[in-house]
């Protein structure tokens, strides 16, 4: 994408069970970050990649699902001001009793032994407010990470490189995404977070697989979506044989070819969990 940091807000109006499938039709189209409402989805796309065209696919993947077709309005947005709006919305998120994500600067009184992740979200996904981010958390945190080599593809805002460090792992980790803007973010989150010893790379997780796994790797996380993983997963079962998987950003309804996929490149399913209609799940090299 080009350097500017405008983006095109599209705001649809939903029924409020109409927008989890929203968000995942609109992921399907390549649209990453989004704001849920009550009864309407705000949808961000970076205004380098808008175009008529664009428009178009949308509305009628939306068309094609949601009947009658949901009222969309379309909005310019200059950098300054989102910016603003956007953090205005933002309010902490108790992953759990031992992890809050709290937006910086907020007031946030933790729980005894809570570990707090400050993020200045900047539109990268991340925050803690979809499903996808939270379930990968909840399952790092069933996880012994303090000896794994992590690589965190499509890193967002960082967060999950930042847990992991948090939750004790102890080893260098590289966290990758191919927007410029997320992995300028995520290192001012890593550095924010004092986290230490986490290297942010602008990378694409499809053109640039050979270098992301330039070194040894036993856990990769990847909440991307369903697309993304179904291109890479091959390369990973080829280059990194050896490595776990935690997988996110895929919805309920894409569990069956989930599965089979795994299946077909020899993974076991160590476990999933599920949110609303996203689910994780952890993959193992079955032999
Ligand atoms: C769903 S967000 C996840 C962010 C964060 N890891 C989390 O769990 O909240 C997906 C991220 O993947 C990035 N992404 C999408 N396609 C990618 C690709 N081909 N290579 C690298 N990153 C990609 C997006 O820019 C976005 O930041």
């Amino acid at each position: 994408m080009g350097r500017s940091n405008d983006y095109i807000e599209l705001t649809i109006a939903l029924q409020p069970e109409q927008i989890e499938p929203c968000i995942g039709l609109l992921a399907g189209e390549g649209v990453e970050y989004f704001q849920e409402e009550p009864r309407r989805l705000l949808a961000y796309i970076p205004e380098p990649e808008w175009s008529e065209s664009r428009k178009e696919a949308i509305s009628s993947r939306l068309s094609a699902t949601l009947a009658p077709q949901p009222p969309i309005t379309v909005r310019h947005m200059a950098d300054r001001n989102w910016n603003a709006e956007w953090e205005a919305h933002l309010q902490p998120i108790e992953i759990s009793d031992r992890l809050a994500i709290v937006q910086k600067n907020k007031d946030f009184k933790p729980k005894p032994g809570q570990i707090v992740i400050e993020i200045n979200p900047k539109m990268s996904f991340g925050t803690g407010y979809h499903a996808t981010t939270r379930l990968m958390l909840r399952f790092m945190e069933t996880m012994d990470l303090k000896d794994l080599r992590i690589l965190d593809i499509g890193t967002g805002t960082g967060v999950l490189c930042i847990a992991a460090r948090k939750l004790g792992n102890i080893h260098p980790i590289l966290g990758v995404d191919n927007n410029d803007w997320a992995a300028e973010n995520a290192r001012e989150n890593v550095t924010e977070n004092n986290a230490d010893n986490i290297r942010i790379d602008m990378l694409d997780a499809e053109d640039d697989l050979q270098e992301i796994l330039r070194s040894p790797v036993d856990l990769i996380l990847a909440n991307i979506n369903k697309n993304v993983i179904d291109r890479i997963l091959p390369a990973i079962r080829n280059r990194a044989p050896q490595s776990r998987i935690l997988i996110s950003g895929i919805m309920i309804y894409d569990e069956p070819w989930l599965k089979k996929i795994l299946k077909k490149l020899g993974y076991s399913t160590a476990g999933t969990l599920y949110e609303d209609e996203w689910l994780s799940t952890l993959a193992e090299p079955a032999s």
